[in-house]
């Protein structure tokens, strides 16, 4: 009999400033998968060798350029993972996944959190695997290697998150190549081999409030900077004075976004960061100017502002004046070369979904 479902999975900003890889929210901006199967329909999906036929839809982001065949793409080759590690090789014959994608990608949005959380629920749910989101956090901890994203992708909200300490036997089981997790892509065979089954709760994490009047503006310039490109830059050692520098401002900040009303004096210095915005100057235009510049001072209802993740999206938190603060953001770009678009978001409480229709 043939079933279908959706799932749903939200954008995410990882860092809030001080946070460097360990808070992370979940914005209203959604990742879809329409998902059927229909065992008597193998013949769309049979030129599949994992028996699965993706469409994207056309007004999606990355529709030029993400890949469809079920081993290549990001979502299915996720999915593929964790169904090898039930010992299922393959999706069911029939199975057709269709692809609606909001999120831009490489904008430091979370795209491939949300992706990776997608093909992990995909896998669970094709195999009626019946994991828990706690363990479905570990499989997609194997795949992408900070919590913070795909936390917040996956439980919701506001998070803070971080990974236990592993023994020596399970750091081997968790640092090994990527190659190794995914199955290869097209041309790779299927070895039949199991791929390695990811360490029990890898991820620990805690949901914080969020007080609802401070919305998310998020200013999304039109370039992409890969998160791994965004990494390399930041230095491999630091200081106590600057680690201390963050330290204390997490603290605070964790607190500081649930208190009614929202105090910009407090929120503001609190996002200041040491470790990785001055670092990435380098990779976005205009980002030093921006964040020294558009303050509560000079704009009324604006409670921080930061990189958006590994960026160069920046995201500003304000409880009104939205159009105002963008355009001022977008224009500093402007001056530098780079054109924008902006997006007003909520935070997403639920997290990831998957609705049986
Ligand atoms: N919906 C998607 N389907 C397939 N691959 C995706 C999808 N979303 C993201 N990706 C992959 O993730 C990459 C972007 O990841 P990354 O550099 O971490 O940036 P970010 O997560 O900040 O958007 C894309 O170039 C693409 O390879
Ligand atoms: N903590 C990570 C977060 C990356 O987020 P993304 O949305 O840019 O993938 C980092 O700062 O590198």
């Amino acid at each position: 009999m043939a079933r279908s479902f959706v799932i749903k999975v939200p954008a995410s900003s990882a860092n809030i400033g001080p946070g460097y890889d360990v808070l992370g929210v979940a914005l209203s901006l959604y990742l879809e998968l329409e998902v059927t199967i229909d065992p008597s329909n193998d013949s769309i999906t049979n030129t599949d060798p994992n028996n699965c036929r993706i469409t994207y839809s056309e007004d999606s982001e990355g529709y030029d350029s993400v890949p469809l065949a079920s081993d290549s793409n990001l979502i299915t080759r996720t999915a593929l993972y964790v169904l090898r590690c039930s010992n299922v090789r393959r999706f069911p014959s029939g199975t057709t996944v269709h692809i609606k994608n909001p999120i831009p990608l490489g904008r430091g949005l979370g795209s491939s959190g949300a992706a990776v959380v997608a093909g992990v629920m995909l896998g669970n749910e094709v195999g009626q695997l019946d994991l828990s989101k706690q363990r479905m956090l570990d499989f997609c901890l194997m795949i992408e290697r900070h919590p913070d994203n795909i936390t917040a992708a996956m439980m919701g909200s506001f998070c803070g998150s971080f990974l236990r300490d592993l023994t020596a036997q399970e750091v081997e089981r968790r640092e090994i190549p990527l190659a190794e997790v995914l199955p290869e892509p097209s041309g790779g065979e299927d070895t039949g081999l199991m791929p390695p089954l990811p360490p029990v709760d890898i991820g620990q994490h805690v949901k914080y409030n969020w007080n609802p009047k401070i919305k998310c503006i998020a200013i999304i310039p039109q370039f992409e900077l890969s998160t791994a490109d965004s990494r390399s830059v930041l230095p491999k050692a630091y200081t106590t004075q600057d680690l201390v520098f963050n330290l204390q401002r997490l603290a605070v900040l964790t607190n500081a976004l649930t208190l009614d009303p929202p105090d910009a004096k407090l929120i503001y210095p609190a996002m200041q960061d040491r470790v990785h915005q001055p670092y990435r100057k380098i990779l976005i235009p205009g980002l030093t100017d921006i964040l020294q510049s558009v303050t509560p001072a000079t704009h009324k209802g604006l409670m921080g502002i930061c990189l958006s993740g590994a960026g160069p999206t920046i995201l500003a938190l304000a409880t009104e004046n939205f159009d105002d603060i963008a355009q001022e953001i977008i224009n500093r770009f402007t001056k530098n070369n780079v054109q924008c678009e902006w997006k007003l978001l909520d935070v997403a409480q639920g997290g990831a979904t998957v609705e049986q229709l």
